[in-house]
């Protein structure tokens, strides 16, 4: 029935308050302002409407993103919004497109490794969106490997120039967002070559297209790659291809902050370290990690709504049906997936602090915690886009076959969302960079330099490697301590192992290559332990709102004890928990599982999503699910028409046997 509001029995349960949940969810008052302002404004005008891409074909979805980023950036202006505004724009109109490789990769490259003079010149046409910019670095043969780039930038004295060439077919640059068709320049990563000399990988500021007729510049051959996986979804963005055919740069437009050619044609390097050439990357990753609770949460609002709205089974007795949420095997799946969504939040809020930090050490010339910023950002950028594509994927299974209709908006959410597990770094090639930082942390244990941050706990080694859990009874699982300390020695303990198996090697990279797998579940064991300890820190800060700190604490323990049941052949094997102890674990769940149950509508409202924005018709936040199926079902093409196109050519003649017969 419309205007009925199907949940609000659910909604009633709640024993916290929602409105401040929401506050906690966005982060302050004022972001939650914002975001909540923004939702609703984009989720009423006509021009974001989106339930009709599906249908679109590639062309007509192409030039709806244009018409959509265009109109969103016209806002943006217009209505003099903040930055902070105009992302929450792009957020809620939730269709990829150039803008965010623009605003994303393209603007923070030159502010990153750009000079003040470079800075001035192009961030001041880029801001006003006179050029657009695209980030493009993989190429055909290499993405992950990124010394291993072939594209050329040789220096020519004579001209003041440097050459882009693409050497070969694999040279080509492939992949970069808004390249295909829209973007007017590229930060491009090719080899500097001076005076017959490689210097590696360098970033370059290059025009692709004219700024009158949009033609690609002589000398440059460019195009998008094609249909990617997914109806719709990500087929929104132009990622494309680009060739350089001796193509002249002025020599300007290297980006020279971090190192320089001079007139002469002499490379000059800083003091700086050479991988702050990979600092766009790093930024980009730790946003993703915040965009990884956004996905996650998402899915989770449509599928616990619709796990209490769908019924089945149960009236045996002539009452009504069971609400599938009330199945403990749905709770098990569901609630650590929503207790998943509020942990990435938390550990992405502290992602960002630490990003903030390091950053402003980086511009007083302080190094020191480069690397470790380096490793959170690559292992929690890998565990949360893992963990979430996964958990997309089980919210979709958790809808039963209503989950697999495209109005279910699932199968888009995941097919948009999935290749996070691959852009921005190959999850597992992330994981082993996170690896190398263990491996190099525990070999500095004993040499007096203790280890910091992430890796403090490692400094207790003596004690954590020989500790037994002290849990006895299941509550002793709701101590933050000792579910810490389970968690620290089963991470410490895998690493000292890989550690002790990688020394038996004579060549320490032969080692590492026969260990990967086991250095990718040390890497995850520490990135688990992060993001557990991130949110019982924030559980035990200070929480305002009736009943908010009570369901923060249950959705913490079903995190952490879910992540041991999960992965408990680490935690036996390592000897962190006892059989015994892991099934008061299971037990402890249970109950938090009952705990939970009467709050999980409301834990999903407060994300405080528009039905626009999670474009669902199972996730409508008045679970008025079945009519508007039926309304969904009506809409489409194939019901324009009650007898088929094609009857008369195939279906008739099949069913009379009056065809032509067969020729071989
Ligand atoms: C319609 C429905 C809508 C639904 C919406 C759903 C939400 C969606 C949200 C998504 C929005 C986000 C939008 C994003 C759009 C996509 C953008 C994608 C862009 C890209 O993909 S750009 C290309 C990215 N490429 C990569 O990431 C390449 C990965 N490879 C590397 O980073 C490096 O090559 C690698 C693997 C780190 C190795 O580098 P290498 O130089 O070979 O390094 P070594 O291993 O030898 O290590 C040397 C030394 O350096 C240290 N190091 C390495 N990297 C860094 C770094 N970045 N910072 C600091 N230090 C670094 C390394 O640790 C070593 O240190 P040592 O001390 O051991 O020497
Ligand atoms: C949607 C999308 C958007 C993108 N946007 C951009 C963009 O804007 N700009 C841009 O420059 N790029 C972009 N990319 C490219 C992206 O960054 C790369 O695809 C990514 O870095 C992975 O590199 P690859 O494709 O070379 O994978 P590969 O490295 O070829 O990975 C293939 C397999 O090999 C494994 N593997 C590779 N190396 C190792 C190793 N050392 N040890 C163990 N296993 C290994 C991987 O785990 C994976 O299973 C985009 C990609 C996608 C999918």
């Amino acid at each position: 029935m419309e205007g009925v509001d199907h949940l609000a029995d659910e909604r009633n349960k709640a024993e916290f308050n929602v409105d401040d949940m929401k506050i906690i969810w966005a982060g302050s008052r004022h972001a939650f302002d914002v975001s909540n302002r923004i939702s609703r404004f984009v989720a009423t005008d006509p021009v974001f409407e989106k339930s009709n891409r599906a249908l679109m074909t590639r062309k007509e979805l192409f030039k709806n993103t244009l018409k959509k980023s265009v109109y969103a950036w016209k806002i943006i202006k217009e209505l003099r919004l903040s930055d902070e505004e105009g992302i929450k724009l792009r957020i809620f109109m939730d269709q990829p497109g150039f803008l965010d490789l623009h605003w994303g990769m393209f603007v923070p490259a030159i502010k990153g490794q750009g000079t003040e003079e470079q800075q001035q010149k192009w961030l001041s046409l880029a801001n006003k969106m006179q050029i657009i910019g695209c980030y493009a670095q993989t190429e055909l043969g290499h993405g992950s490997n990124v010394q291993g780039l072939e594209t050329t930038a040789t220096f020519d004295p004579k001209t003041d120039q440097f050459i882009m060439h693409s050497p070969t077919q694999t040279s080509s640059k492939w992949w970069p967002g808004g390249l295909g068709k829209v973007s007017t320049h590229a930060v491009v990563y090719a080899r500097l070559i001076t005076n017959g000399k490689d210097h590696g990988v360098h970033g370059f500021i290059v025009q692709l297209r004219s700024l009158d007729d949009h033609s690609p510049l002589p000398g440059i051959t460019i195009g998008d790659i094609g249909m990617k996986f997914g109806n719709g979804a990500y087929n929104s963005m132009d990622n494309g291809f680009l060739m350089f055919n001796q193509f002249r740069i002025p020599r300007d437009q290297m980006l020279m902050r971090l190192s320089k050619v001079t007139r002469e044609g002499k490379y000059i390097a800083s003091d700086v370290p050479r991988q702050l050439v990979y600092g766009t990357m790093v930024s980009v990753r730790q946003t993703i990690v915040s965009k990884a609770s956004d996905a996650l949460a998402r899915a989770v609002c449509i599928a616990t709504r619709y796990s209490a709205v769908r019924r089945q089974f149960g009236s045996e007795n002539g009452g009504i049906e069971t609400q599938v949420i009330d199945y403990k095997t749905q709770q098990n799946r569901l609630f650590p997936l929503l207790a998943s969504a509020y942990a990435f939040r938390f550990v992405g809020e502290w992602l960002k602090w630490l990003y903030t930090d390091v950053t402003q050490r980086l511009e007083a010339s302080d190094f020191v915690t480069l690397p470790e910023a380096h490793a959170c950002t690559a292992g929690l950028k890998s565990m949360t886009t893992s963990a979430t594509s996964d958990g997309i994927e089980e919210c979709r299974k958790l809808c039963g076959g209503h989950g697999y209709l495209w109005c279910s908006g699932l199968p888009e959410l995941f097919a948009v969302y999935v290749p996070a597990c691959t852009y921005e770094g190959d999850n597992v090639v992330l994981q082993l960079q996170v690896a190398r930082f263990l491996m190099k942390t525990v070999s500095q244990l004993g040499s007096g330099k203790a280890p910091a941050g992430t890796t403090a706990y490692m400094g207790r080694a003596q004690h954590l490697l020989q500790c037994r859990s002290g849990v006895q009874k299941a509550e002793d699982w709701l101590n933050p301590s000792m579910v810490l300390e389970a968690f620290e020695s089963r991470a410490l303990r895998m690493a000292i192992t890989c550690a002790k198996n990688l020394s038996k090697f004579e060549n320490q990279e032969q080692g590492f290559s026969e260990l990967l797998a086991d250095l990718v579940e040390a890497a995850i064991a520490h990135c688990q332990l992060i993001v557990v300890s991130k949110f019982i820190a924030k559980i035990e800060g200070e929480i305002e709102g009736k009943g908010v700190k009570k369901q923060l604490k249950n959705l913490c323990y079903i995190y952490a004890l879910h992540l041991l049941h999960k992965h408990l052949g680490d935690f036996l094997s390592t000897n962190s928990v006892t059989p015994e102890q892991a099934s008061l674990a299971s037990h402890q769940l249970r109950s938090l599982y009952s705990q939970v149950r009467p709050n999980a509508v409301a834990l999903v409202d407060a994300f405080d999503y528009t039905d626009h924005y999670l474009g669902s018709v199972l996730g409508r936040y008045d679970g008025n699910v079945y009519p508007k199926l039926f309304e969904e079902a009506l809409k489409d093409p194939l019901n324009d028409s009650v007898v088929p196109d094609g009857y008369h050519e195939y279906i008739r003649p099949l069913i009379k046997q009056n065809f032509p017969s067969a020729k071989l």
